[in-house]
């Protein structure tokens, strides 16, 4: 399975192609959208979330609430294009004049973007820069979500600590309900009163924060990915992938940098046996890999998210077109977004690791898939 999207922030619509999803995947636009709502929600959200109600339209690939095998084509409108329909024209003589971006904001792709492609309006680098693609992409999850979910796999995300608070209450699958009603997806009250109450002081004071996010799926087979070669080892796969949401700057597996500081006696996960369960472990220190090869244990994917770019208050900059000393550009930004990377970096996980089911099981419908599963489960009790 592979896909591919097009669009800008402020342009008409986000689009995707899906190539390589089976037939049979029972699929309407609601297994998508409350995906979409969940991306879009946490304290801390600016102006443009009040604008934007993202829902997606099927535009291939699907008929009468089934996948056909054909390439799944999805769109996303942007509502917010109706205030930019002028600026975001693609026929010349329109140039934009009104919103040209010259003051390069530290943090953001505006530099490095506008040197690369010979850009002096910097809207060019900053509406494809933009996290506003990642509203396709977790579509695009939403879809793996969907297939994965047809053969008992799970996932969700949350944030474990951010602004310089951790969650006190550890993470367990009861807690779903919270995490999902509550306002920045953490599973302790008290440390999320004292993250609104930070969020609010950096909204003030016109700075922002960023956090941790975590991914968690559980019901994966063993043996997903291979120890065989780099570039099938699943590890590899997952971090390219969180790395390139949109401000990730970091990424481990299970509780990876804690671990680096132990004994391997203390880290690594104990192997056992019983007639009843096959083999199986006490512990999941390793966050349900090794080898590149998912355990069956629970995966744990967490990554960094570093505070958002686009500052009120601005960082010294220089103008690209004058060359003369500027603020930052700004007009309007989130705070923070990691509630919304922990939903990113669930759905995103969830195409790699559909990915993975695809290429171990194969299958151009679902219920050969799903049978081929129920197959391999039942020998891998029997190893
Ligand atoms: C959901 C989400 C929302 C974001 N919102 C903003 C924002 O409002 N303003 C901003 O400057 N950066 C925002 N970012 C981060 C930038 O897109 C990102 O920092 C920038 O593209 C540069 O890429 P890099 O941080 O990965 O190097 C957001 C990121 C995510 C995941
Ligand atoms: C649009 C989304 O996020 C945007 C990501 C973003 C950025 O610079 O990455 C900047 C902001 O956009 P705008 O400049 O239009 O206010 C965020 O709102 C979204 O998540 O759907």
């Amino acid at each position: 399975m592979r896909f591919l999207t097009a669009g800008e922030s402020h342009g008409p619509e986000l689009l995707a192609i899906i190539e390589g999803l089976p037939a049979g995947i029972p699929l309407t636009e609601e297994d998508i959208n409350p995906w979409l709502e969940r991306r879009q929600k946490g304290y801390g959200r600016g102006r443009r979330m009040v604008i934007e109600t993202d829902r997606v339209e099927f535009r291939a690939g699907v008929r009468a609430g089934r996948t056909t095998g054909a390439p799944v084509a999805l769109a996303i409108k942007n509502a917010d294009y109706r205030n930019w329909v002028e600026i975001m024209d693609p026929a010349p003589g329109n140039e934009p004049r009104k919103k040209a971006l010259t003051a390069a904001r530290p943090g953001h792709a505006d530099l490095s973007g506008g040197i690369k492609y010979g850009h002096k309006d910097l809207r060019d680098v900053l509406e494809r820069a933009s996290a506003r693609e990642t509203a396709m992409r977790v579509a695009v999850g939403a879809v793996a979500l969907k297939f994965l979910s047809l053969l008992g796999v799970e996932g969700t995300g949350y944030v474990p600590g951010m602004a310089g608070v951790w969650a006190q209450v550890p993470f367990s699958w009861d807690l779903v309900p919270r995490i999902e009603e509550s306002p920045l997806r953490m599973t302790d009250p008290e440390a999320e009163a004292e993250v609104i109450r930070r969020i609010d002081q950096a909204k003030a004071e016109g700075d922002t924060l960023g956090g941790v996010i975590e991914a968690r799926f559980r019901g994966l087979v063993p043996g997903l990915g291979s120890h065989v070669h780099w570039d099938r080892k699943l590890d590899g796969r997952l971090a390219q992938m969180a790395l390139s949401i949109p401000a990730v700057k970091g990424m481990e597996i299970g509780p990876a940098f804690e671990n680096a500081m132990k004994r391997g006696s203390e880290v690594h996960d104990p192997i056992y046996w019983s007639p009843e369960k096959g083999f199986y472990r006490t512990t999941n220190r390793a966050g349900g890999l090794e080898g590149g090869m998912t355990t069956g244990e629970e995966l744990v994917l967490r990554a960094a998210l570093k505070p958002i770019a686009t500052l009120m208050k601005p960082l010294p900059t220089v103008d690209v077109v004058t060359h003369q000393p500027a603020d930052a550009a700004r007009e309007r930004s989130d705070v923070t977004a990691v509630p919304a990377a922990s939903v990113i970096l669930c759905a995103l996980s969830a195409i790699v690791l559909a990915q993975a089911y695809l290429e171990k099981f194969g299958g151009d419908t679902m219920e050969e898939i799903q049978e081929r599963v129920e197959r391999y489960k039942a020998r891998v009790l029997t190893y």
